[in-house]
């Protein structure tokens, strides 16, 4: 119903106790408006002038008015709670997203991420502020006008205490149906956002393929089972609201015919038979509205479980063990990995077994081997994306792991497909450096060949790139990621993932021209198929099913005449080196 991990946030137990408080003022103000409502009554029956009991009446109408006065202030008091707890959920979130790397927002999806940080957090500030209020109210109220009424009559204070239960253990059972349904509900929502986004992230190829059409078929498919899912939480709830009515209206009607006869038979006055009357209904109003929004609520509710659980995954431990001993990676510093391996959750073999390797100062090494044989897995855990086991050196310096931040600080990364931020060009350059002069921005895009894309730029460095304003080719996307690199002339070891895998051989012979003076004095290491790379390499790893089959010079490995031979005729075949 309610989750523990909610009292530990900031604020909550003060924001609760305010709660308590006004919740038991506006039970209080309940109480007094039934009392007075029945004194007025009684006393008109009884044959009073309506002038006599204007006193009552003004009671009655202060009662209803402080009753109304604590609504409002109950969701004011819990509003600055509310927007606390989940603006700061959403920070720790988005930070915790960029601490666990990209490897979770894969494996969650990136549609579930991204509704989880956005409109899970909406649904988040509804269940705070929805389900503290109702809580509340059925933890306080019903048992003070319960306690008012034993004073009155007691039999009828038992009689509504027993029926209590009844409903509670009603609404649970009802409950946990719609918890059940809601839970499918909230898995659908998930798959249906990871496909949304899958689909438009892959359009084009659908496009390409003459598959659009099948995936908007997938798409509608996915949404009706989130509307079905919808539907049969929604059937649950309008059956437990229609149940829960019944029943609490039943019950006040036992209570009304005791009332009634005890009337009759002259065993109570009208005054006690009334007011019992008039808060019957308030007794079973907060249990009412409770289950009323619970179905609302519990969206919310499984937005902060997978929030809080996404919040207390760890982080690997320690990752400020590595002391560098230099601002920039020297030519006499060494990075060794040994028996390192690594698996990824749920797989059925290792990614990496058993590496063995030691990376010397400023070298270019290479990393081949066919699709699937490690090459990215290896060149993550090089960056601490990735955390595997075995021993990590840096220099003779042992670490648990290479998520180290004084390593990472070391580091530039140039994917297959750099991503271009929405944001001014400046602000995409100087990336790994962020107080560039304009002059240097303008020199390095000339140096990477972007000069006349630069020069037909409306508002030149100003110009706002990326997803939702100027949009970049694969090339021109290629080129700012490299620009990145240049502009940091501190960070030298340089990962690159195959990052010309999806440029044409043009594109690519020009940007290779630009690349390779900036290998120059860096630790660079190069997943490529691209034979014609290898010439430039100082050393070449081969990797095959996740493990290093050979690794040396160019030379040495021709020389050999072992696995990387073999994979070069093959690679020749696919590849137009
Ligand atoms: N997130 C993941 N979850 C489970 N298995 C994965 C994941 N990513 C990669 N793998 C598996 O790990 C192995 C190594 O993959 P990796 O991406 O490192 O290969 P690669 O050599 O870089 O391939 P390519 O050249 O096609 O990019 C493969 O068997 C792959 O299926």
């Amino acid at each position: 119903m309610l989750d523990k991990r909610l009292f530990k946030f900031p604020g909550a137990r003060q924001a609760l106790g305010v709660l308590s408080l006004l919740t038991l003022i506006q039970a209080i103000a309940i109480i007094g408006q039934g009392r007075f409502l029945s004194v007025a009554i009684t006393d008109l029956w009884g044959g009073h002038q309506l002038t006599s009991i204007g006193m009552v009446l003004v009671w009655f109408m202060l009662a209803y008015l402080l009753r109304q006065v604590m609504g409002v202030a109950k969701q004011y008091a819990l509003a600055p709670f509310a927007d606390k707890t989940t603006a700061s959920l959403q920070t720790q979130l988005t930070q915790k997203y960029a601490a666990l790397g990209p490897r979770t927002v894969a494996n969650q999806g990136t549609g579930k991420s991204v509704t989880l940080a956005v409109e899970g957090i909406d649904q988040v500030h509804d269940y705070l502020t929805l389900v503290l209020v109702k809580l509340f109210d059925m933890s306080i109220t019903p048992w003070l006008i319960l306690l008012y009424i034993a004073t009155i009559n007691f039999k009828q204070a038992v009689f509504l205490f027993v029926i209590y239960p009844v409903i509670v253990i009603f609404m649970i059972v009802l409950g946990l149906a719609a918890q059940a349904k809601a839970d499918r509900e909230y898995e659908t929502f998930n798959r249906l956002s990871n496909h949304f986004v899958d689909s438009l992230r892959g359009l084009t190829t659908l496009k390409q393929l003459g598959l659009a059409k099948q995936y908007a078929q997938n798409i509608y498919d996915v949404s009706e089972d989130h509307r079905k899912a919808t539907m049969s939480t929604l059937k649950i709830a309008i059956l437990s609201t229609f149940a829960l009515d019944f029943f609490t209206t039943l019950s006040i009607a036992v209570v009304a015919l005791f009332l009634g006869l005890g009337l009759m038979d002259g065993a109570t006055h009208l005054l006690p038979a009334l007011t019992i009357l008039v808060l019957a209904p308030e007794y079973f109003l907060p249990i009412r509205n409770f289950a009323n929004d619970y179905h609302a609520t519990l969206n919310g509710k499984n937005a902060l479980a997978d929030i809080m659980t996404l919040l207390e995954q760890p982080v690997a431990p320690e990752t400020n063990r590595y002391v560098r001993q230099s601002q920039r990676w020297q030519a006499t510093d060494t990075l060794t990995l040994e028996q390192v391996s690594f698996s990824y959750p749920n797989a059925d073999r290792p990614a990496l077994q058993q590496i063995n390797l030691t990376l010397t100062g400023h070298a270019k090494v290479a990393l081949v081997g066919t699709s699937g044989s490690g090459k990215s897995t290896l060149l993550n855990l090089l960056g601490g994306f990735l955390v595997g086991d075995g021993d990590v050196k840096i220099n003779e310096q042992a670490l648990p792991h290479l998520q180290q931040r004084q390593w990472q600080e070391q580091i530039q990364v140039l994917p297959q497909h750099p991503y271009i931020f929405h944001d001014t060009l400046r602000a995409n350059l100087a990336f790994y450096a962020p107080d560039q002069r304009d002059e240097d921005l303008i020199a390095v895009l000339q140096q990477v060949g972007l000069a006349d894309w630069f020069a037909s730029l409306p508002d030149g460095l100003d110009t706002l790139i990326g997803e939702g304003a100027m949009q970049t080719s694969g090339g021109q996307a290629q080129r700012i990621g490299l620009a990145r690199i240049m502009l940091d002339e501190e960070r030298r070891v340089l990962l690159l993932d195959e990052p010309t895998a999806h440029l044409d051989i043009e594109t690519e012979a020009l940007l290779k021209e630009t690349m390779l003076p900036v290998f120059d004095n860096r630790l660079v290491i190069f997943a490529t198929h691209r034979l014609h790379w290898l010439r430039q390499m100082d050393w070449i790893i081969v990797m095959r099913d996740g493990q290093i089959a050979e690794q040396g010079t160019l030379a040495d490995l021709i020389a050999n005449n072992g696995y990387f031979v073999t994979l070069q005729a093959a690679m020749r075949g696919t590849t137009h080196a």
